[in-house]
């Protein structure tokens, strides 16, 4: 099963990406998403070069947002594609079923088509305003997770549901209780003076009701 915690990264140059996904590997994340936006294909390129043996040394899982052909250049172990993104169905032909393949949803009825078009997690959000994406669909807050989920279990679908927007360390426990499986998080960890610190919290709340 995947990790439970996802870091996707930030930073305006090659080097600060650098720099920030580095911290992060060091600090115990070992799930990144590539982020990188408004850059050219040569500097993405350039970037996910780098980023790829940086994230084989941290044994940490390496995917890519929006870029299928990226992806599939430099063998990521997977995409990140948002609902104008690249279509989930094509990304799979072009991928293989080895590949993860995320999708981003706001409603219910966005999970369900991601599952039947062979999606393998699902990016729900925003659970609050965050100032990381521009343009962002309606806020669903605590109450439209467990709407969401509950809709899940009703029509006994399941595919493991990552949190995204804005997330804190407080707000862990109780959007576990909605069902959902993991959170994807960017700022709290780019921002964060402690990361280490932050990363392990973070986990224990996410990890708190697995024995190991
Ligand atoms: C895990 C996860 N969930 C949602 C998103 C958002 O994707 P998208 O809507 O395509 O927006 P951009 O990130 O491309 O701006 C995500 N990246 N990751
Ligand atoms: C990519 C994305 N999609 C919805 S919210 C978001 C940004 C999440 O970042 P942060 O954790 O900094 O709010
Ligand atoms: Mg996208």
């Amino acid at each position: 099963m995947y990790n439970k915690l996802q870091y996707i990264s930030q930073g305006e140059t090659i080097e600060q990406q650098l720099y920030n996904i580095h911290q992060a590997l060091d600090a115990g994340c070992n799930w990144v998403q590539m982020r990188f936006k408004n850059q050219t294909s040569k500097d993405t390129f350039t970037l996910a070069e780098a980023v790829k043996p940086l994230c084989e040394e941290y044994l940490a899982n390496f995917i890519i947002n929006d870029d299928l052909h990226l992806a599939e250049q430099i063998a990521a172990d997977g995409i990140h594609l948002g609902l104008t993104d690249t279509k989930i169905d094509e990304a799979r032909a072009i991928l293989g079923t080895n590949k993860i393949i995320g999708g981003t949803a706001n409603t219910f009825e966005d999970i369900e088509n991601h599952i039947k078009n062979g999606c393998d997690y699902i990016g729900l959000g925003p659970f609050r305003f965050t100032n990381t994406k521009e343009k962002l669909s309606p806020i669903l807050g605590l109450a439209g997770y467990f709407d969401i989920l509950e809709k899940l279990k009703k029509n006994k679908l399941q595919i493991p549901v990552y949190a995204i927007g804005g997330i804190t360390v407080r707000d862990v426990s109780p959007l576990l209780e909605t069902g959902i499986h993991g959170i994807a998080v960017s700022g709290i960890i780019t921002e964060s003076d402690e990361k280490e610190k932050l990363i392990q919290q973070l986990n224990e709340k996410l990890y708190a009701n697995i024995i190991a």
